[in-house]
């Protein structure tokens, strides 16, 4: 793993505190004062390394402060800070010992961009997907009160959750036990409204309403006692406050009646605000806490700051101007294709309309949204609501569009199985970021939709193996009222093929045949066509005559097209890229079930492998995958047991 400390490139910021911080314990010897400047050495060090790796960068400027002032006040790793999303830990990665190695994150080899617990003790509970934490940091808890034995010892369970994760009924479901169980628990509330979007929902409204009614004091928090909790610069205020407030009817916040002592808001900036009150919370909390800290996503550097998204995300940027070196796009992406053929289909169908969990840029729906705004719901963090929200929108006449990353979807399988499947409603699944996306590593890999669709019955299973097969899909589940219907596609951009004007319906169950061969059949579901036909080119070459079929449907599945080619093939290669249980699972099921077996076809299934995939580029993982051209002509040379071709083709 490269160690790029030594590089003294000028862009580099002086960094002369920050530079004597090998771990957390080294903030203990900064006076407050010096603890702000290294607030700010840390913020220019994060801004330089995504600048040089590209990133998450908002969220970890926005936490600068509160990476700070949490590593000076508590004791990592005995006490566990525990990031929700973790996509704001950069900081907090600098201060625990790895900025020798932050300029290699989210590269092959280098540091994860999320917290890991492989990658560090500092990293008690890894993450990526959201509202988790404060389930974890309740299992810390009660760990801690039960006597579990941790490797780095048990001390404080600190959940630091954005406003944005706690719009998940999972952040709920965790504050309703945690009210319970009354164990000493810290949440920080990192409110700075914003998700990846501006969030949207009656808790953004609720918190806003929050800090507008009481900014920087907690007025509601002194009139029912938690007066004590508060640091001395701020229990005269609150005493006052308490004073006002007698004989006004105050209700608790929410949290408070979650049996949370909530304090709040505070200023996640202000470190003269952050620190007593963390201290005094140290010393002196019992039961579950919840600090409500204000902060500004991208706070100090004006091109996220300013930026619609904040900076949630960069590619490598140049620190002064703020652009991004992104190289140039050779075809449209995916996510585009897919919006601009959903709007194509809604314009012709007022049923048709749109669900995103929070992401409405990620999946394309933002243009839809603007095109048709009352048709198109951002349900927030929220995906099991916003598959069953789906069904309930089909059940009640609607066409709707469910349009989800493959990963994040897995949150809402019970959704799709109970609310969906079983009731054969026609909800249409856009399956987002399908196969290795890259950077976010295994985390976000979408590799499991494959199978955990395709084994439900009455579900229909497409995979596009271009951007054009895309259009044809979006318009083959507009036009599928019979059940539901999902379709995958990848991150990026498409292949660059010739675009139909409109798409057409696909036939249900029916593959595609893109050129005949005699020996092997390699059969495709999805983008691994290219690949595939790259490969069929070479063993030409080398005189194997090779068919390459795409099958667009892992269900139902064209069996007479998979048997054609098991019959007239000496060898029959699936590929895909998902998980074992996919695709290639089925088609096996089916060869078996038709004793094609036994009649000596060479059968080979090509399938991401049974290990979690690092971060690298999409090529590196694919790679490590075995799923690129030359990975399945090996197959199918090893398949037909051919060391030295025999031209027998
Ligand atoms: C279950 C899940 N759905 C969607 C996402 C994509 N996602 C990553 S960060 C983010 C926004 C989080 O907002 P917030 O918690 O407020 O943190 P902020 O970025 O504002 O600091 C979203 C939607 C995810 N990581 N996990
Ligand atoms: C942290 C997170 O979950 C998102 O920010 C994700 O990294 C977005 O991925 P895309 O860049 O593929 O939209
Ligand atoms: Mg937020």
């Amino acid at each position: 793993m490269p160690d790029t400390t030594s590089d003294t490139r000028p862009n580099r910021p002086e960094t002369p505190l920050l530079d004597r911080v090998h771990n957390p314990a080294d903030l203990k010897q900064f006076s407050d004062a010096e603890l702000k400047r290294v607030a700010q050495e840390l913020r220019e060090e994060t801004i330089s390394t995504v600048s040089e790796t590209g990133g998450h960068l908002g969220a970890g400027l926005g936490v600068i402060e509160l990476t700070v002032a949490l590593h000076s006040v508590f004791d990592a790793p005995r006490d566990k800070i525990i990031w929700d999303v973790s996509h704001q830990c950069y900081p907090h990665k600098i201060l625990t010992g790895r900025r020798d190695r932050i300029r290699t994150l989210r590269q092959k080899d280098g540091l994860s961009g999320f917290t890991k617990r492989s990658e560090s003790p500092y990293d008690p509970f890894g993450a990526a997907h959201s509202s988790t934490s404060i389930s974890a940091a309740l299992g810390f808890a009660v760990a801690r009160d039960l006597g579990g034995a941790c490797d780095t010892g048990h001390g404080d369970a600190i959940a630091v959750i954005g406003d944005g994760a706690m719009s998940a009924g999972m952040a709920f479901e965790a504050l309703n036990n945690a009210g319970h169980l009354k164990k000493r628990l810290i949440v920080i509330l990192n409110d700075n409204e914003m998700s990846i979007a501006p969030p949207t929902g009656a808790l953004s409204s609720y918190l806003t309403r929050l800090y507008a009614e009481a900014p920087f004091h907690d007025l509601k928090a002194a009139a029912k006692g938690a007066v004590s909790l508060l640091p001395e610069p701020f229990r005269e205020g609150a005493k006052r406050a308490k004073e006002m407030l007698k004989g006004m009817a105050v209700g608790g916040t929410l949290f408070e009646e979650l049996g949370f002592s909530y304090l709040g808001p505070i200023d996640g900036h202000d470190l003269d605000q952050l620190l007593p009150v963390l201290r005094t919370v140290k010393a002196r909390a019992t039961g579950p806490i919840l600090i409500h800290a204000l902060t500004r996503k991208g706070k100090g550097y004006s091109h996220a700051e300013h930026a619609a998204d904040k900076g949630h995300a960069r590619a490598k940027f140049d620190v002064v101007t703020g652009e991004q070196k992104k190289s140039p796009s050779n075809a449209p992406s995916y996510t585009k294709v897919f919006a601009e053929a959903l709007m194509q289909e809604a314009a012709e169908d007022s049923r048709i309309c749109a669900v995103t969990a929070a992401m409405p840029d990620g999946t394309g729906l933002d243009l839809f949204a603007e095109r048709y705004p009352s048709r198109c719901f951002d349900v927030g963090i929220a995906e099991q609501h916003g598959v069953t929200f789906s069904a309930g929108l089909a059940a009640g006449g609607m066409r709707p569009f469910c349009a989800m990353y493959s990963t994040f979807l897995q949150r809402g399988y019970d959704q799709v199985v109970h609310d969906v499947a079983i009731q054969r409603l026609p909800v249409r699944f856009a399956i987002d970021r399908a196969g290795l996306v890259g950077a976010d590593g295994a985390t976000h890999a979408g590799s499991y939709d494959v199978a955990y669709l395709s084994n439900l019955p009455g579900f229909v299973v497409m995979a596009a193996a271009d951007e054009a097969e895309l259009k044809h899909m979006v318009a083959t589940a507009a036009a599928h009222d019979e059940g539901p219907i999902a379709f995958r596609y990848p991150r990026g951009e498409g292949e660059g093929v010739e675009m139909p004007v409109r798409g057409v319906p696909l036939q249900i169950g029916v593959g595609r045949v893109m050129r005949e061969g005699t020996r092997v059949a390699i059969l495709s579901f999805g983008t691994r066509l290219g690949e595939s036909i790259k490969a069929a080119e070479a063993l030409e070459a080398r005189g194997v005559s090779v068919t390459v079929a795409d099958a667009r449907f892992a269900k139902p599945l064209d069996r007479d097209l998979v048997l054609r080619l098991a019959r007239e093939h000496e060898a029959l290669i699936t590929v895909e890229e998902g998980a074992v249980g996919g695709f290639g699972s089925h088609v096996a099921q089916l060869l078996a079930e038709e004793g094609v077996f036994d009649r000596g076809l060479k059968y080979r299934s090509m399938v991401l492998p049974d290990i979690f995939i690092d971060q690298a580029s999409p090529r590196d993982m694919y790679a490590v995958a075995q799923l690129n051209a030359e990975d399945i002509e090996a197959k199918v040379l090893s398949a037909l047991g051919v060391e030295r071709l025999d031209k027998r083709a």
